[in-house]
């Protein structure tokens, strides 16, 4: 880059640049600062060190003597005064674990083990503090397999031999495990190693970092050592040796090797190279390789191994446990504990869910099958018919969620009438009575969900005004679904107590017609009530059979058939369900709602400008209630299925069991408690194309 020209329109000089002009050799002033250190090159650096080496060595030199006298001195006294501390604990462990072996029958190999324990001990304390950090993960193991010598040993007698092969596969692999955690260590070493050795260099700060540089040194490799110590309990006393050996050569090599101080990159990595060359075993195919990979690759054929041995204990572990035993008709008939019984229900699953591997010789699915559904029956209290439906439509696993959900009601939500309030002003309201309180959810803007309240939900100023209705989250869907317009023609075929009736009035913002029918003349009362308290001024009450409402009237722009079902979605609200439903209870319910839905077709005008919908709700989670009612209506008449236009729900089912429904039942949507927090639902939504009837 040239020079530039100033924006004062001064004349720069013309001529050779500064880059060009050639640069001096670099000098060191003495006492360079360690912050200017940080600007020098990286050559700069290393005649810096060469240079500072030089002039400190000899000094350096006894210092690190003395220091590490010092040291020795200091341990030697920590290590005694810790040995006369551990002497006792020692005995008496030593003691016990005798009085034990005399107990299991002459065990000849404790012995050995219990000196093992007292070397592991006695080196430990020759280790610095730092040494103990970090391998106390190794040491921690060595003492995990140790634990578990000793508890195979104390169970030899009643162990089977298949026990022994297990245990011993587990201590190998925890073997392996050391072996592997150390050469991660050693790598870890090496790097720090580099690094402060790099930094001392520079800093001139030997006398410290010596000291740490030397325990770096004989971490690595007493924690070689100790692994294999860890591995073979008997050589204890040989690690002990080989770390004093290790410490007298760094004293040895002090003087000697003060070439080696001045640590270069490239010594570093002819360490490494060493190290890593000997531990590959001077494999031909490795030379290639930087020693960091040859290190990585060895630690990945560890972990292969590991994984290997890891699956194969997995196995044995499989093969070896206690298999569950399919009870006798006697234990069947005299459970009475409830927590056997759910602790059965739990194997049971498990064998169904790998029934080949898992299960009794001469036993079948079904066998099993029955088993499950009669303590689910017992645990849960329901009657087998209805857990028999609930078997068939939902996976095991599945199921238990479903039945555990279905114990506990669903949090209260309310819902703002529109009519009278905005959901802010009545939350407010609410809150300022003690209520806590938030949105459902960003599904709709209306609902309010009640964690808590200090006043009865059904008995507030708001309530009693009308300001919002307690309905049930699900509630809202068909609603939705249904799309009420305003100056609509409307009919809500089975509307007792009203819930839905109220909605669709606020949303046709109380303008056309709304007729709100039911087969219950006293639970009409209850709609007359609600639509009072609501003002709703559009509705006119009716008291008909909905299968003879076409031929009162037609010609209606949307129907609205929540149709009356067995509540098998609902049994948290009625626990009744559970028991008092059978076979001839479904097949009622899915007659009546046939006839009601085609009727609710009957009703509709295809023709109508806006509308031309019929919305089939129930409570119900079983498929005859509902896609088998959906699907016997679309061969019965001119409908078809419409996106429910809900942005969650699970797909209604294509199949189910051997049935095969129409491919847009999938349109449908279906809710459960155990998945979206709300009463078991389901929904869907016709389009009538043609008013004519089939087959008529
Ligand atoms: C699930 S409830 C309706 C709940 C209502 N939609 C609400 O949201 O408040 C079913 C209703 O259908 C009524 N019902 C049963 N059989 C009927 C029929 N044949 N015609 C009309 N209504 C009937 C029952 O009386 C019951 O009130």
């Amino acid at each position: 880059m040239g020079r530039k020209a100033k924006f004062d329109g001064t004349q720069v000089p013309t001529g050779r640049g500064k880059k060009v002009k050639k640069q001096s050799d670099p000098t060191f002033p003495q006492g360079v600062l360690v912050k200017d250190i940080n600007k020098l090159s990286r050559r700069q650096k290393q005649r810096l060190q060469k240079k500072l080496l030089k002039q400190q060595q000899p000094q350096k030199n006894t210092k690190i003597k003395n220091i590490l006298k010092k040291e020795e001195n200091s341990k030697e006294k920590q290590i005694q005064l810790k040995n006369e501390e551990n002497i006792s604990k020692k005995l008496k462990k030593k003691n016990e674990k005798k009085f034990k072996s005399a107990i299991n029958n002459n065990y000849q190999n404790e012995d050995d083990e219990e000196e093992a324990d007292d070397n592991i001990t006695d080196v430990h304390m020759e280790q610095d503090e730092e040494d103990m950090d970090d391998d106390s993960d190794q040491m921690h193991l060595a003492a995990k397999l140790k634990k578990s010598k000793q508890k195979f040993l104390n169970n030899t007698k009643g162990d089977s031999e298949e026990n022994t092969k297990i245990l011993l596969k587990k201590k190998e692999n925890s073997k392996k495990q050391i072996q592997l955690k150390s050469e991660k260590n050693i790598s870890k070493k090496l790097k720090k190693k580099k690094e402060k050795k790099f930094k001392s260099a520079i800093n001139n700060n030997y006398q410290n970092e010596d000291d740490e540089e030397e325990d770096d040194d004989n971490i690595t490799d007493v924690q070689m050592e100790q692994d294999e110590e860890d591995m073979d309990d008997d050589d204890q006393l040989h690690f002990a040796a080989k770390f004093k050996k290790s410490k007298q050569k760094f004293l040895n090599n002090a003087e000697s090797d003060s070439e080696e101080m001045t640590f270069s990159e490239e010594e570093f990595i002819d360490d490494e190279q060493i190290e890593c060359n000997e531990e590959t075993d001077n494999k031909s195919d490795d030379d290639d390789l930087l020693p960091i990979e040859k290190i990585n690759k060895k630690l990945k054929k560890k972990k292969q191994e590991e994984e290997k041995y890891a699956q194969e204990e997995m196995d044995n572990m499989i093969a070896h446990q206690s298999v569950f035993s399919f009870p006798t008709e006697e234990e069947l008939a005299n459970v009475t504990n409830l927590k056997d019984i759910q602790q059965r229900i739990r194997d049971v699953i498990i064998v169904l869910s790998d029934f080949k591997r898992l299960r009794e010789k001469n036993r079948s699915r079904s066998e099993y099958t029955e088993l499950l559904r009669r303590d689910l029956c017992t645990y849960y209290s329901y009657n087998n018919f209805l857990m028999e439906k609930l078997m068939q439509i939902f996976p095991l696993d599945e199921l238990l969620e479903f039945l555990e959900a279905s114990e506990v009601e669903r949090p209260m939500t309310i819902r703002t009438n529109t009519l009278k309030t905005r959901r802010r002003d009545l939350a407010e309201a609410l809150i300022s009575r003690g209520v806590n309180l938030d949105p459902i959810g960003k599904w709709t803007k209306v609902g309010l969900v009640v964690y808590s309240s200090q006043v009865p939900m059904g008995a507030t100023p708001e309530y009693l005004a009308g300001h919002y209705i307690i309905q049930g989250a699900a509630s809202f869907l068909p609603v939705m679904v249904l799309e009420p317009r305003e100056n609509e023609r409307i009919l809500d075929m089975c509307a007792a107590p009203g819930g839905k009736t109220s909605h669709i009035a606020a949303l046709m913002k109380n303008t056309g017609i709304l007729f709100a029918n039911d087969v219950n003349k006293d639970r009409l009362k209850a709609v007359v009530g609600n639509l009072h308290r609501i003002g709703v001024v559009n509705s006119i009450i009716c008291n008909y059979d909905g299968r003879q409402f076409p031929t009162i009237m037609k010609g209606f722009d949307r129907v609205l058939l929540d149709a009356p079902c067995t509540g098998t979605g609902v049994i948290a609200k009625d626990l009744s369900v559970k028991t008092n439903k059978e076979e001839v209870d479904i097949q009622r319910c899915c007659t009546l709602q046939r006839e009601l839905l085609l009727a609710a077709i009957d009703c509709v005008n295809a023709r109508s400008e806006t509308g031309g919908i019929i919305v089939y709700s129930t409570c119900s989670i079983l498929p005859e209630e509902n896609e088998w009612i959906i699907d016997y209506a679309l061969k019965k008449r001119n409908v078809k299925l419409l996106p429910t236009g809900l942005e969650f729900g699970a797909d209604g089912f294509t199949s189910y069991r051997q049935h095969r429904f129409h491919p847009s039942l999938k349109l449908t949507k279906r809710y459960y408690p155990h998945v979206h927090n709300m009463y078991g639902f389901f929904v869907a939504k016709l389009k009538k194309f043609s008013n004519v009837i089939p087959n008529q």
